[in-house]
């Protein structure tokens, strides 16, 4: 029960909000007066009211007219001077976008002890995730939030794990985003020198998607914490469905002005993320920006964070570059990428930095020893995205080659259906091996490299 005597012994607070499952919804519900010291962040991590431009505001770009390439400039526009805009008449139905909101509440709502099933020691899978704060394990100070993360990896994979009470609800929101995510990427590489999204460049600017489900109950003090503290995304790029309650703010370009983003019924808020910046050499940005925590309602959001598949190696893309601009960031594996984001708690956006060769010394000594910095890095990542292609090549094969051995198809016969589903993941990985290999055979050696 409510452990309102032990608000004070950190060891027991989280392991009600972090182990129990009660999550930060929990102690909200407790009705407790004041925030409990755990929550209490650094002032330099909340966000400074004097810093905030009432009068500016991010760009809204209405989505209405398919052929105009008046919207393509707009969104060109408002990614390299904001990284971040809003989109209206976007194509996904109201309904849709009402329905995954109280998906996600209802998910909240679950108890205690069904909700603990998706903590990360008790999931069936590594694809489906329930947490507070950032990364508990990490966190000094924790963030004023709980959120599910669901990496979609296939319907039947979603199916069988995603918890029943939002999947359909998440699904059907993340299919009806699809044309509109096409839309924005096709329009953002015109800029990039592509001329279309195809299956040449679809792979790493939309090869994979992450949903998270955020929810930021009412806090007793506000002032005192965050919501999410200020970070920059990883993806590609996200497009972000919030409630009307409102509280995101983001930096405003080379600045250290705040602004609001606020709610506008049935828009959707785009974001370009650090994979975007990366590959397009900093052309587009990827802007930090944080939640605030809120006295008198309980707010959701549903961000998709469109990524890079996990083993593909980014960097400066060759058509950014070959005018003979210098290359500002270094290749990366971008699972290497996103386990260096979950290593750390959040703080701006120090995630990039750790592969921009401008800034590339900043970082604890920790942190360069396990990250691959050396001059060698873009020969090394290229070999770890191979072997790490191989080794989920193996993983599909294995109850094949199994069940061809042995008879049989093993206890998990459902996930290894040999229908076209199967085939079609089969040729998907094989023709990944070969676009690895051809890309690392004729690499160039290092002191060749575009780096810098
Ligand atoms: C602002 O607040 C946020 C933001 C976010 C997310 C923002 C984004 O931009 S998400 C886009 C992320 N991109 C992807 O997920 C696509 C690429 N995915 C991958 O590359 C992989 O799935 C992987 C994330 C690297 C995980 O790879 P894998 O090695 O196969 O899996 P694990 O063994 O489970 O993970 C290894 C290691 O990573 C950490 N970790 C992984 N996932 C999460 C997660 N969802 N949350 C926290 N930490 C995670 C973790 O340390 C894992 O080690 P363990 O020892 O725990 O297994 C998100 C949240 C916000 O609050
Ligand atoms: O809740 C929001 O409005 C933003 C959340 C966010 O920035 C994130 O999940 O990455
Ligand atoms: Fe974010």
């Amino acid at each position: 029960m409510a452990p309102t005597s032990s608000l004070n012994d950190v060891g027991k607070l989280k392991s009600y909000v972090v182990d129990e499952g009660h999550g930060v919804k929990g102690l909200s519900e407790l009705k407790i007066k004041t925030l409990p010291e755990l929550f209490i962040q650094p002032r330099e991590k909340r966000l400074d009211m004097s810093k905030v431009a009432c009068n500016e505001s991010v760009p809204v770009i209405d989505m209405s007219n398919l052929e105009d390439s008046e919207v393509t400039r707009l969104i060109c526009d408002a990614a390299e001077k904001w990284g971040f805009f809003q989109v209206v008449n976007h194509g996904v139905p109201f309904r849709v976008l009402d329905d995954v909101k109280e998906g996600a509440k209802r998910f909240f709502s679950l108890p205690a002890d069904e909700k603990k099933k998706y903590l990360h020691k008790h999931s069936q899978t590594k694809n489906v995730r329930l947490l507070s704060s950032f990364v508990p394990e990490i966190d000094k100070a924790f963030e004023w939030k709980d959120y599910l993360t669901c990496f979609y990896v296939s319907d039947d994979d979603a199916f069988e794990f995603w918890p029943s009470v939002c999947r359909d609800q998440l699904l059907e929101y993340m299919k009806e985003c699809e044309p509109l995510i096409k839309r924005l990427l096709k329009a953002l590489i015109t800029r990039l020198g592509m001329s279309k999204l195809d299956e040449t460049n679809k792979p790493f600017l939309m090869g994979s998607r992450r949903m998270n489900l955020n929810y930021y109950p009412k806090c007793p003090n506000p002032e005192l914490t965050v919501g999410v503290g200020s970070h920059s995304d990883v993806s590609t790029l996200t497009v972000l469905l919030q409630d009307e309650t409102g509280g995101l703010y983001v930096r405003k370009l080379d600045s250290d002005i705040w602004v609001h983003v606020p709610p506008i019924k049935g828009s959707l808020t785009i974001n370009t993320g650090d994979a975007l910046q990366i590959m397009s050499n900093g052309r587009y940005k990827s802007i930090e920006h944080h939640v605030v925590a809120n006295e008198h309602k309980d707010r959701v959001s549903v961000p998709i964070f469109v990524n890079p598949r996990p083993n593909d190696v980014i960097g400066p893309l060759p058509e950014v570059t070959e005018n003979g601009e210098k290359a500002l960031y270094k290749h990366v594996l971008y699972s290497d990428y996103v386990k260096h984001f979950y290593k750390k708690s959040h703080n701006g956006k120090d995630t990039i930095d750790f592969r921009d060769t401008r800034t590339m010394q900043i970082g604890s000594r920790e942190e360069r020893d396990s990250d691959i910095e050396d001059d060698d890095d873009q020969r090394q990542c290229f070999h770890r995205s191979l072997l790490s292609t191989c080794a989920s090549l193996f993983v599909s094969l294995r109850p094949c080659v199994a069940g061809r051995i042995f008879g049989v198809l093993g206890p998990k016969r459902r996930r290894f259906d040999y229908g076209p589903a199967f085939w079609l993941r089969l040729f998907v990985e094989n023709a990944e091996v070969a676009r690895v290999l051809r890309k690392f055979r004729p690499f160039p050696s290092s002191s060749s490299s575009s780096n810098g």
